[in-house]
């Protein structure tokens, strides 16, 4: 146990490249002899109105924070500790050497793990080894803080007990949150223990798919599958006016055979992917063509969310009246027919017929988004099929385009995207990319607005 009069005092200042940006690393000497390290980003003694920062005190694990145990979830927090300060630009780790295993250090607590193992708690382990359950020392953790002009602070922690402590030290706790991070199967009687017997706070991590659903970024960063939810479709949320448009192919470039068969050609990983897309759109658009050889329903099925209003682009007025677009009431729907088309008066109430004017080439992809963006939908999927995706394509009134390509080769059929193109690459679409693996199929988001600004 240290002795809180010592002072922990600054001895170096260098640098820290991070997978989350480039962090000022302090150096300390530690009441113990053993040194310690603040990661500082962003000016921490900001003017008294702002924000305190956000800082991580977070004590030394070796076998979590070095060597990626389960056991704990000590690695974790820490990297979401500096995810979350680099998201801010502003805050600080401390990270406290002499407070491994709760401070009764790292053999006393590998010997803990072993009682563990035989099946006693986190807790009973130390008491067993003769150890107080938690041996933990804040003194020099506080020194520091002080010195970092960071005396109030919103604190990364789940632990009360921790925060009482650095209180009890003089450091003004003005918030505490947890760290957003999922239990593992292989900690959860550990973190369990630690809520029952230790009084941790149990995380309710923010549902990330409802919250962009409801047009808001988390604000925690999520972790797992919630961090994969946020970067995939963060950002789509937060524009009050965006279009994109979505279409699977084989790797050769077809969306069907050459009788229209287009069933199955990506995998449920991409139908899920395309439901979360309807959800977060005010419409959906799809051609006749798609309409008569599908008849989608054009409905969120896969995952929570509202279905999107369904436009079906239809110059002359073919779409079969008992499609699914036009028959069942799943959604509204917006029926686009060209000014002499031929259509009956009484269409079903979920049904509004707008007429507008038809090139040879149906109708005009801005005066489709106008037309949309009238009837108050600003948000807006294209989703086939592959002319009508690639007229919005060519038209260059796309912001984000979603193509999956599927491991299957049809050799002739139904062309996926298709336009004039030019005669040399150089003259080639070439837009920022990202790809995510969709089980066997590959999506391949192009950025069209960054391409288009550059
Ligand atoms: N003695 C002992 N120490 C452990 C055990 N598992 C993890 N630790 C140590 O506990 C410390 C982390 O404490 P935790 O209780 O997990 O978390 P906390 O720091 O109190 O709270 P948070 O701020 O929410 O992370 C690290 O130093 C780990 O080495 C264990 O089973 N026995
Ligand atoms: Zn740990």
């Amino acid at each position: 146990m240290t002795d809180t009069s010592v002072n922990a005092r600054r001895l170096v200042t260098t640098t820290l490249p991070t997978e989350h940006g480039a962090f000022q690393m302090l150096g300390y000497d530690g009441a113990d002899g053993l040194g310690h390290v603040a990661l500082v980003m962003g000016d921490l003694a900001a003017g008294m109105d702002d924000l305190p920062p956000l800082v991580r005190v977070h004590s030394e694990c070796l076998t979590g924070d070095a060597l990626g145990s389960r056991r704990c979830d000590c690695g974790e927090q820490l990297d979401a500790a500096l995810a979350e300060i680099a998201r801010e630009g502003r805050g600080a780790v401390v990270y406290v050497r002499g407070h491994e295993g709760r401070g009764i250090g790292l053999l006393a607590k590998l010997n803990a793990y072993a009682l563990q193992d035989a099946g006693l708690d986190t807790v009973d382990a130390n008491l067993e080894l003769g150890y107080p359950a938690d041996a933990r020392d804040y003194a020099d953790a506080a020194d520091i803080l002080r010195d970092l002009g960071a005396p109030r602070v919103r604190l990364l922690s789940s632990n009360p007990d921790k925060s009482r402590r650095l209180a009890e030290l003089g450091i003004e706790i003005v918030s505490r949150q947890p760290l957003p991070v999922p239990d593992r199967p292989e900690n959860l009687t550990y973190l369990t223990t630690k809520r029952e017997r230790m009084g941790h706070d149990t995380l309710s991590s923010p549902d990330v798919w409802s919250e962009l659903l409801a047009g808001r970024m988390p604000p925690t960063a999520p972790a797992g599958s919630d961090a994969v939810l946020l970067d995939r479709y963060g950002p789509l949320v937060d524009r009050e006016e965006v279009a994109i448009a979505q279409l699977a192919q084989s790797i050769d470039g077809f969306i069907a055979a050459r009788s229209g068969d287009a069933e199955f050609v990506s995998g449920t990983e991409d139908r899920t992917h395309l439901h979360r897309l309807r959800a977060l759109m005010d419409a959906v658009v799809v051609g006749v063509g798609t309409v008569v050889a599908d008849d989608p329903r054009l409905t969120v099925r896969a995952v929570p969310g509202d279905s999107p209003t369904r436009a079906v682009l239809d110059p002359t007025g073919r779409s079969p009246r008992r499609s699914a677009v036009l028959a069942d009431g799943a959604a509204p729907t917006l029926w686009l027919v060209g000014e002499r088309a031929d259509v009956p008066d009484d269409v079903p109430a979920h049904v509004t017929v707008l007429r507008l004017p038809a090139g040879e080439d149906g109708f005009a992809p801005q005066q489709v988004l106008e037309v949309l963006r009238q009837h108050g939908l600003r948000r807006v999927l294209v989703e086939g099929g592959g002319r009508i995706v690639s007229s919005f394509l060519e038209a260059g009134v796309l912001d984000r385009l979603y193509l999956t390509t599927a491991p299957l080769l049809i050799g002739d059929g139904v062309p996926g995207i298709r336009f004039a193109g030019t005669d040399r690459l150089s003259g080639a679409l070439r837009a920022p990319a990202r790809r995510f693996v969709l089980g066997e199929d590959v999506c391949t988001e192009l950025d069209l607005a960054a391409a288009r600004q550059s």
